[in-house]
């Protein structure tokens, strides 16, 4: 792998650079510990680079202090070629688990390329694993769609604050899997009205409020959107431009770019996927008072489930604390943006910043 990232203020404390078998090649970026240990997925692809590892291990920072959470951020790449002959891929993950083995300081999730059962067999290496099958004591985070409820969770906050009043609002949610779906019953179940929901395949609308149950049924039978006879079919992207209050992008990167921005008319938008905006979207939305929750508050349901995991929490205990994280997180961004003019993402990062830096006071520094 070719090595280039930049080193800042934050880190990353430690590039690690493995090859835990012949055949395979591996990156661990630590980016940051200052608030503790470092979580941050496993992505086995047959591109991963460092500097794409380094670049989600400093999201991975950002997001887990901005959740409020005692962990710093990690990631790690791990290149394969075809897999050789004899060789499984339970003996993979348990050769690179081993090659982790002294990085303690570095607790390993699923992403990309691998699954629970990957993460089950580093765990039974190594004793540190997030993401596990629930029979070794995991939460199946999007089973019981933990990303989404933290988004209803991030609702509750704004509308706590008068922001919005969800009591028949408006909701368009872009994307109805794990985290889409799972938004849409938890909106519905506050009193929202759910206008619109697309799959990669379409989309389906009606202006009285879709039926949530029978949609989820629809979905679990396999059949697509655009399909369910309880609304009227329409072009799969028509629906991120109507109006609304809450706009729930739950699909993928860069839907909102400078060029589309402007045709936005939701009041509010609550960032479900991983940067559906570019930075010239999100800056015209603020300009146009479109009120934005960036991801690193908005859709952290799942890695605080992951946390809660690592404790040894419960599922309950893993709701509670989506809750009231994701609750005070809103609440504080939206002091901060009432005090500042700082865009959503440049607050919720300076929130972040803010407690790794204190964080950082505490720590030994030779
Ligand atoms: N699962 C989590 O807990 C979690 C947490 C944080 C962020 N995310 C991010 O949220 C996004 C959704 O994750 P997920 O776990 O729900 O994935 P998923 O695969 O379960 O669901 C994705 C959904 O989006 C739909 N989709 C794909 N392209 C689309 C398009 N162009 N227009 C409309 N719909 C489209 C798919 O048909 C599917 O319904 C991803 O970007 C993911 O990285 C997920």
């Amino acid at each position: 792998m070719t090595a280039t990232w930049k080193a800042d203020e934050l880190g990353p404390v430690k590039v690690v650079f493995l090859r835990p078998m012949p055949h395979m090649t591996a990156a661990v970026v630590v980016d940051n510990v200052a608030l503790g240990p470092a979580i941050g997925g496993v992505r086995m692809t047959p591109t991963a680079s460092v500097a794409e590892v380094a670049r989600l291990a400093r999201a991975m920072t950002l997001k887990n202090a901005a959740a409020g959470l005692p962990h710093g951020g990690g990631k790690s790449g791990v290149r394969r070629a075809a897999t050789m002959d004899g060789v499984s891929r339970d003996q993979e993950m348990r050769a690179f688990a081993r090659a982790i083995e002294q990085l303690t300081d570095y607790i390993p999730g699923p992403d990309m390329g691998t699954d629970e059962g990957c993460m089950a067999v580093v765990h039974d290496e190594i004793g540190r694993a997030v993401g596990l099958p629930s029979v070794l004591g995991g939460i199946p985070l999007d089973e019981l769609g933990a990303t989404g409820y933290g988004l209803a969770c991030c609702a509750d906050a704004l509308a706590a604050d008068k922001v919005i009043d969800l009591d028949g609002a408006r909701a368009v949610v872009q994307g109805f899997g794990a985290v889409g779906s799972h938004a849409a019953r938890a909106l519905a179940g506050r009193g929202a009205r759910i206008i619109a929901v697309s799959d990669v395949q379409g989309a389906v609308y009606r202006e009285e409020g879709l039926d949530v149950e029978d949609l989820l049924a629809a979905k679990k039978a396999g059949r697509p959107v655009a399909g369910f006879p309880g609304g009227a079919a329409v072009e799969r992207d028509e629906i991120l431009w109507l109006e609304c209050e809450l706009l729930v992008p739950a699909a993928g990167p860069d839907v909102f770019t400078g060029e589309n921005a402007g045709r936005v008319r939701a009041k509010t938008i609550l960032q479900g996927a991983n940067i559906p905006a570019t930075a010239a979207a999100e800056r015209i939305f603020h300009e146009r008072h479109v009120l934005t929750v960036p991801d690193i508050v908005a859709n952290a349901g799942g890695v605080i489930c992951a946390a809660v995991e690592y404790q040894g929490g419960t599922r309950a205990q893993a709701f509670a604390a989506i809750e009231e994280k994701i609750g005070a997180n809103t609440a504080e961004l939206i002091d901060r943006l009432a005090a500042s003019d700082a865009l959503p993402r440049q607050a919720a990062t300076e929130m972040a910043m803010t407690r790794i830096r204190t964080a950082t006071a505490y720590r030994r520094r030779f």
